[in-house]
């Protein structure tokens, strides 16, 4: 897959079949239309793209509504890479983009790139203030001459799937519901750091991943996940919390890899989340924290691997 960034230095001069949108988690919703495009780029012998931004808009348009989000751009391009679609353009969403009319937007599209086709979802809105709908992009669609493809709205059970609903299942702990919208289970990706080097005290050290900055963690509690380190899964369980029965400040997200005990300080891992164990509780001791403890490993023990490498 071609990674376009801001200025591309060659013409692509391709017919280009695009989709539009933050497309945040790559939820199902989101791969109706990814489908759409390599599909059209396929027939007509053409590439599919992906044209949306890098920083979420709303970190411009209004930074304390800025969600936390569910996929880096690293892995959002990992993700359609995978899928198979030809072109990401991932552009910086500043002042200037902001504030070009709707039209203008896709002017400036067209005038990039040879867009003969652009596929959107029911709901997509586009330009300052939002204010460009479905209407008028099927007007500019005849003035710019290009093929316009609205998917409709996918639902599970009647819920409308989005990137703002997954992210408050999330929140809400809700994981399973969370990971059926998107299709696949939510990741959380970093190196593991030291912590306090207590938990190996009462049999249950853990891995500690280095504080995320920009990517949303599930509601405090306690998860099964699954852990990859160096290209193998392991069954794990994961406190994200802050630790109350050791007084604890921050929060930390912390894991116990289930039958290993290798030292892999430094690391990078991937905790899948699969589903939720319990709510975080302060112990009178951390005797009493084992207890529970064994309770959660034999709860992942039950469970089968999910995460097929
Ligand atoms: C699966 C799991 C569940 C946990 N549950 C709790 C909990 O309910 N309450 C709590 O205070 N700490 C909980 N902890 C955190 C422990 O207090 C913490 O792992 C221990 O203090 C070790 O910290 P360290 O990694 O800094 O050594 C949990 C840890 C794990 C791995
Ligand atoms: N459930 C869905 N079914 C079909 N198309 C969708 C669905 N969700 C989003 N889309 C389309 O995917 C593109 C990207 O949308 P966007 O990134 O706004 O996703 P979203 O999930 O609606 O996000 P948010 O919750 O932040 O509004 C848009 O064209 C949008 O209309």
């Amino acid at each position: 897959m071609i990674l376009i960034d801001d200025k591309l230095n060659e013409k692509i001069s391709e017919n280009i079949y695009v989709a539009l949108g933050s497309f945040d988690g790559m939820h199902k919703g989101h791969l109706l239309l990814i489908d759409k495009i390599i599909n059209l780029a396929n027939k007509n012998n053409g590439k599919s793209m992906v044209y949306t931004f890098k920083n979420h808009p709303l970190t411009i348009i209004n930074k304390d509504k800025a969600p936390k989000i569910l996929l880096d751009n690293k892995r959002k391009e990992e993700v359609l890479g995978n899928l198979g679609v030809d072109i990401l353009c991932l552009k910086e969403f500043d002042e200037k983009l902001m504030k070009l009319s709707p039209e203008a937007f896709i002017e400036n599209l067209v005038h990039e790139f040879n867009i003969k086709g652009i596929v959107v979802g029911f709901n997509y809105r586009f330009g300052y203030k939002n204010k460009g709908d479905l209407e008028l992009l099927k007007t500019l669609s005849k003035k710019f001459d290009f093929e316009l493809y609205i998917k409709e709205a996918y639902t599970i059970e009647n819920e409308i799937v989005s990137s703002t609903r997954i992210r408050e299942l999330i929140s809400l702990g809700e994981i399973k519901k969370a990971n059926e919208m998107l299709g696949r289970e939510y990741v959380l990706r970093g190196e593991v750091v030291g912590g306090r080097r207590l938990g190996r005290t009462i049999g249950f050290p853990t891995a500690n991943l280095k504080p995320l900055t920009n990517i949303l963690i599930p509601k405090i509690g306690v998860y099964y996940t699954n852990v990859e380190v160096e290209g193998k899964i392991y069954k794990g369980i994961t406190s994200v919390g802050n630790n109350p029965t050791v007084n604890g400040k921050n929060i930390t997200i912390e894991t116990n890899i289930l039958d290993f005990n290798k030292d892999i300080y430094n690391n990078n891992i991937k905790v899948y989340f699969l589903d939720r164990i319990r709510d975080e509780k302060k112990f009178s001791s951390l005797d009493e924290l084992k207890i529970q403890l064994e309770k959660d490993k034999k709860f992942a023990k039950n469970q089968s691997e999910k995460i097929i490498l």
